[in-house]
């Protein structure tokens, strides 16, 4: 049941925040509200623009950033959390400032490095987590991941993630994208180019230094991959990235089912577009529950973190994503909404969120 009081301001972007906040913070509430945790929900950010800015200069915006949200954090109050353009780099800047401007070690952060707050596994959480969630919706339908040509935007954390838990499944991943355009090997990428990538993103280069090794992959410019041929669709660069044209592009793919992680991934044009082609969308407030699972186990003070294995992670977070599958999914039958409707887990995942949302607020006589 969620706990009212207490808000989870993971939407932290600090580029494109500002123009979804209010979408954001309700994602957030629901994807919360629709976990086992007593998580509430918050968003925020601003539209500061990291691109071509020096470290030191990131380090300082999140120091004046910090200088007003501090007041709202602490124990048992809001805490921060990664998003678009917030990584380990700037939450180390922001809990810097924090400590700083409250004298205190107290508090939650996620994602900081293991030896001063939060937890390692942070990064991973998220990603991981929609595999998994996209190999419980295929088991159902009979199916798995092996062999499935899997489309993936973007090419920052969330996405990375999702591409290196898709390799032990056998699936075939065959695209990653960045705001210019997208990376499309068919052969699919295996971990030596898994590798390659993530060490083009972190110096920095443009995806199109992948074609230097890979000669036969191409980068498509000012374009999305959603045409590409596929069986499993992962959008995670942005929210709104499927618009109405996107949606029809991917009913034409052979694409059978999409697994959200960017809050909104899908406009409701989209989603309508999609829902008549018969894809399955699982939505980002269900999906991305494995980063909510990652914050509960970062906010128990008697958790220690350190003891835990990957093993340990991985199976919580599998058990996360179970539960909040099933809990959607029951929610969409108690309300007459079968598991042959392609839209069963955007309806049940908004029902279970909604109900849990509206009995806490009556029982805590809110309204
Ligand atoms: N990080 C988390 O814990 C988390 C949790 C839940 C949901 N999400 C959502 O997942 C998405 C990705 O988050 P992230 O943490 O990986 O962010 P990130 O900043 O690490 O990566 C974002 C990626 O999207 C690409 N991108 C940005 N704007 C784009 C555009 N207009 N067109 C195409 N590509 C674009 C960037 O090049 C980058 O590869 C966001 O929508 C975020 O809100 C993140």
């Amino acid at each position: 049941m969620p706990n009212i009081f207490k808000f989870w301001s993971v939407c932290w972007n600090l580029r494109d925040a500002l123009s979804s906040e209010c979408h954001g913070l309700m994602t957030e509430t629901l994807k919360n509200a629709l976990s086992l945790y007593k998580l509430g929900g918050a968003a925020g950010g601003s539209d500061f623009d990291p691109k071509g800015k020096s470290d030191n200069e990131i380090m300082r915006f999140c120091q004046s950033f910090m200088d007003e949200l501090y007041r709202y954090l602490g124990p048992d109050q809001d805490f921060p959390a990664e998003d678009i353009g917030v990584g380990p780099r700037e939450m180390g800047y922001l809990f810097g400032q924090y400590r700083r401007l409250s004298g205190h070690f107290q508090g939650n952060f996620t994602g900081p490095k293991i030896f001063w707050s939060g937890s390692s596994f942070r990064t991973e959480a998220t990603g991981y987590g929609l595999v998994f969630f996209a190999r419980l919706l295929l088991a159902e339908m009979n199916k798995e991941l092996k062999g499935l040509r899997c489309v993936i935007s973007g090419s920052g954390k969330i996405a990375m993630h999702v591409l290196e838990k898709l390799l032990p499944c056998g699936a075939i991943p065959i695209t990653v994208s960045d705001s210019k355009g997208y990376l499309l090997d068919e052969d699919g990428f295996d971990y030596m180019k898994y590798s390659l990538l993530r060490d083009i993103k972190a110096q920095q280069k443009s995806l199109k230094e992948y074609l230097k090794s890979y000669p036969h992959a191409k980068y498509i410019d000012d374009a999305k991959p959603w045409s590409q041929r596929c069986d499993v669709a992962f959008p995670c660069a942005s929210h709104n990235e499927i618009d109405q044209g996107e949606a029809v592009a991917i009913s034409n793919s052979g694409c059978r089912v999409l697994v959200e992680c960017s809050n909104m991934s899908c406009t409701v044009q989209a989603v309508d577009i999609l829902r008549k082609a018969k894809v399955i969308v699982a939505p980002a407030k269900a999906t991305a529950a494995g980063g909510v699972a990652l914050g509960e186990i970062e906010l128990n003070p008697e958790f220690n973190l350190m003891q835990l294995s990957v093993e340990d992670f991985e199976n919580r977070i599998q058990d996360a994503i179970k539960q909040t599958y099933e809990r959607s999914v029951k929610a969409a039958q108690d309300y007459g909404i079968m598991k042959e409707s392609p839209e069963f887990l955007v309806h049940g995942a908004n029902i279970c969120a909604f109900l849990n949302i509206a009995q806490a607020m009556t029982d805590q006589g809110c309204v």
